[in-house]
């Protein structure tokens, strides 16, 4: 009884789990929490990562990414201001821990969209979210796809499959995602997604009402 008791506590104290969405770059992270956090509006906050990379069409800072230089992303680094950090396709990305505390200071649902690098470094810290990888359904879908975004030069385009031949080896091992979640219908695959995380979503609206 005490100890239920103290559960209850705890979540409260620590607010909604939060969720990590990984995957090959292509495979529609942001496609999927973009359409997840319409329709959830109030419910779901978006973790605005730093990166070194140049901001795409119609991207903004402080919204999409926090656009920075390597120095400035090293200095926070050396600071101790990230939870994880990677090296991906020539370019360096992070989660501040500024950037969840902001989304959890709103009782929402923090979403994280990271590389695989990021979920096994964020299972090494206390965040304890939902790790949720999603997949393509072939690497000739995800090339055509990240083709036909039309965001990378050839260089990129090239690291970015070589890592995620490395990403969809690596989402096979037992124990690492808590669901692996094959975008090939976009509806099916959203529909997937929300099924998920349903419940968490319910306590949210629930602790509103
Ligand atoms: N099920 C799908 N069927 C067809 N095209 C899709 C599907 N899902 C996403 N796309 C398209 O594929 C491209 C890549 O999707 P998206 O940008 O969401 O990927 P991502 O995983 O967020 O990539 P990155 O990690 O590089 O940011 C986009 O142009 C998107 O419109
Ligand atoms: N480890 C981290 N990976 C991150 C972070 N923010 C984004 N990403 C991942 O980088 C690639 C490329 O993203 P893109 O926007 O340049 O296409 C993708 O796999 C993201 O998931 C982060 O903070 N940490």
């Amino acid at each position: 009884m005490m100890q239920n008791y103290k559960a209850i506590l705890t979540r409260e104290m620590s607010g909604p789990r939060p969720v990590v969405l990984s995957g090959p770059s292509g495979a529609g992270k942001s496609t999927l929490l973009k359409r997840l956090m319409k329709e959830y509006e109030g419910v779901f906050g978006f973790s605005v990562s730093h990166t070194t990379r140049n901001p795409r069409p119609g991207e903004e800072d402080g919204k999409d990414y926090h656009f920075v230089t390597r120095e400035k992303m090293q200095e926070g680094i050396d600071k101790g201001e990230f939870i994880e950090n990677a090296e991906f396709s020539g370019n360096m990305y992070g989660t501040s821990k500024s950037s969840i505390e902001d989304v959890q200071a709103q009782n929402l649902i923090c979403i994280l969209d990271v590389d695989i690098q990021g979920v096994k470094n964020i299972k090494k810290t206390d965040l304890n979210p939902i790790y949720i990888s999603i997949q393509p359904p072939s690497m000739e879908i995800l090339e055509k796809r990240l083709r036909d975004r039309q965001t990378e030069s050839e260089d990129s385009l090239q690291k970015r499959l070589e890592a995620a031949r490395i990403d969809m080896e690596l989402s096979k091992e037992p124990g690492v995602f808590d669901i692996v979640i094959v975008n090939d219908d976009l509806e099916e695959a959203y529909e997937k997604l929300k099924s998920v995380l349903i419940e968490e979503i319910e306590k949210v609206q629930d602790a509103k009402k």
